[in-house]
C-alpha cells in the first residue's frame, strides 16, 4: 500500500478525560462503543481484559484507544497470518493490560472494506473494519472518472457499510464557466451509482456540510457529563465512515473542515504503556465534534477489487436486473438471443459503458478469485507432498537395508 499521505494527518489526540468513567467502557462511546457492545463484551472483562478501537496498525504493534486513554499494544492474536484476522484500524479487540499491553482478540466485525493487496498477492488487504458508511469521494472540478466511482462502489456494497457518494468542490457550480461541465458531471455519476445517495459539498464555502455531518451523527447521543475532553465535543457515537477516493478529489480538505476547531486542540499524549513512554498515538480513525467517527487510510490509489460477487451485483444493480429476463440463465450478453440486457443497450436505456465497466470488474473479480482458488489447492496439497515425500524416504531406506 502506497503511503503517500502520512497517516497522522489527523491531529494529535487530545489528553482523555476520565471523569466519565465511572461507566465501564464510558471514554470509549466517543469511539463508537455502545451499552450492548458492554453487555456482549463482560464475560472478557470478568476475565481482566479491556475493550479497545485500533486506530492505526504497524507491522506488529497498534495504536490504539481504551477506556483509560490512548495507548499502543503489542499483536498478540494466535492466527495472525490470516489476512483477516489481522487487526486494522476501526477493529474493536480484547486488550490484556499486562505491562506491556497485548492484542488477544478481535472482537468479531460487523463490516470491513477489503481490496486486492498492492503486493498483487492473492489475498484480500483489510483497509477498515466496523464502518458503516463508505464515503466515496470524487470531485465536480474535473470530468468525473465513473469508472473509478463504480469500482469504489462495488468495493463499498461488498464492505456490508452502506456507501454515499460525495461530491466535492461544490462551489464551482456558481462560477460560470464550470457550471455546465458540474451539471453533466452530476448525471453521469447519478446514471452510474443506483441506489446510492449522492451529497455535493464544499468546504470552501460550506454546501452540504451540515448534511454530512447530520448523516454521520446518526445515532449520536449527548455525552452525559456534559462536555467531552476537547471544547465542544459533546456528541458521543455516532457512525463510523471510511473515506476512499484517489488523490487531490479534497478529502483532506474535507476532513479538516469536518474537524473543525477540534484540530486546533491538540497534545502530545501519553500511551499507558506501563513504562512511561512518551510517544505520540498516531491515528487514523478519529471521533468527530459534531458526532460520528471518521476513517482515512492513507493511500488508495489502484485499488483493486476483491471477492465482491454481491458487491457487484448491487454496484450494476439495474443490470442485474435485467440479466433476470435474459431468455438463458447463463446468458453472458454477448450475442445470446433474447437478451434484455443487449436490448436495453439497443433501446437507449443501458448506457453501453455501464454494461463494459460492469464486465472489466466481473472479469477482475473472477481473476483474483482462480488466483486464489489456485493457491488454496497448492495448500491442500501440500500436506499430501509432505506425506509423498516421507514415504519416498521410507522405500528408499527399506531398499538400502535390503541390498546390505
Ligand atoms: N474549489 C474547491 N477546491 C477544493 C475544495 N476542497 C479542496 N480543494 C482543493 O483541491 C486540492 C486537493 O485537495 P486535498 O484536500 O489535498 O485533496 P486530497 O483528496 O486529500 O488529496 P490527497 O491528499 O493527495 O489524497 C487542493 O488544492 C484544495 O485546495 C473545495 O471544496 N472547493
Ligand atoms: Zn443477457
Amino acid at each position: 500500500m502506497s503511503s503517500r499521505r502520512a497517516s497522522s494527518q489527523f491531529p494529535p489526540p487530545a489528553a482523555t478525560n476520565a471523569s466519565s468513567a465511572g461507566v465501564p467502557g464510558a471514554e470509549l462511546r466517543r469511539y463508537g462503543w455502545t451499552a450492548t457492545d458492554e453487555t456482549r463484551f463482560a464475560p472478557r472483562r470478568a476475565a481482566g481484559l479491556i475493550p479497545a478501537r485500533i486506530l492505526r496498525r504497524d507491522r506488529d504493534r497498534c495504536d490504539l484507544v481504551t477506556e483509560r486513554g490512548m495507548s499502543n499494544a503489542r499483536i498478540g492474536l494466535t492466527r495472525a497470518s490470516d489476512a483477516h484476522l489481522t487487526p486494522c484500524t476501526g477493529d474493536w479487540a480484547a486488550l490484556s493490560t499486562a505491562a506491556d499491553p497485548t492484542i488477544v482478540e478481535l472482537l468479531t466485525r460487523h463490516s470491513a472494506l477489503v481490496r486486492s493487496s498492492a503486493s498483487g498477492r492473492s489475498e484480500g488487504q483489510v483497509l477498515a473494519a466496523n464502518i458503516d458508511i463508505v464515503l466515496v469521494v470524487a470531485t465536480l472540478s474535473t470530468e468525473p472518472d465513473l469508472g473509478r466511482v463504480e469500482r469504489l462502489l462495488t468495493l463499498a456494497w461488498e464492505s456490508g457499510a452502506r456507501p454515499l457518494i460525495v461530491l466535492t468542490k461544490a462551489d464551482l457550480l456558481v462560477d460560470g464557466s464550470h457550471a455546465a461541465t458540474v451539471a453533466v458531471a452530476l448525471d453521469a455519476v447519478t446514471a452510474a451509482a443506483p441506489g446510492v445517495d449522492i451529497l455535493t459539498v464544499s468546504a470552501f464555502d460550506g454546501t452540504g456540510l451540515a448534511a454530512l455531518r447530520d448523516e454521520l451523527a446518526a445515532g449520536a447521543v449527548a455525552d452525559p457529563t456534559g462536555s467531552g475532553p476537547t471544547p465542544g465535543e459533546a456528541v458521543l457515537g455516532g457512525r463510523s465512515a471510511v473515506l476512499v477516493g484517489p488523490s487531490g478529489v479534497g478529502k483532506s480538505t474535507l476532513v479538516n473542515a469536518l474537524l473543525g476547531e477540534e484540530k486546533l486542540a491538540v497534545g502530545r499524549v501519553r500511551p499507558q504503556d506501563g513504562k512511561g513512554r512518551h510517544t505520540t498515538v498516531r491515528r487514523e480513525l478519529v471521533p468527530l465534534p459534531s458526532g460520528g467517527i471518521l476513517i482515512d487510510t492513507p493511500g488508495l490509489r489502484g485499488i483493486g477489487v476483491w471477492d465482491v460477487d454481491s458487491g457487484l451485483d448491487a454496484t450494476f444493480a439495474e443490470i442485474t436486473e435485467l440479466a433476470a429476463d435474459c431468455r438463458y440463465g447463463d446468458c453472458e450478453h454477448r450475442t445470446e438471443p433474447g437478451c434484455a440486457v443487449l436490448a436495453a443497450i439497443e433501446d437507449g436505456t443501458l448506457p453501453e459503458r455501464r454494461l463494459a465497466s460492469y464486465r472489466r470488474l466481473l472479469r477482475e473479480n473472477a481473476w483474483l478469485q482462480s488466483r486464489r482458488d489456485a493457491r488454496l489447492a497448492a495448500e491442500l496439497l501440500r500436506p499430501w507432498k509432505k506425506i509423498e515425500l516421507e514415504q519416498r524416504r521410507l522405500y528408499a531406506d527399506r531398499a538400502r537395508r535390503e541390498r546390505r
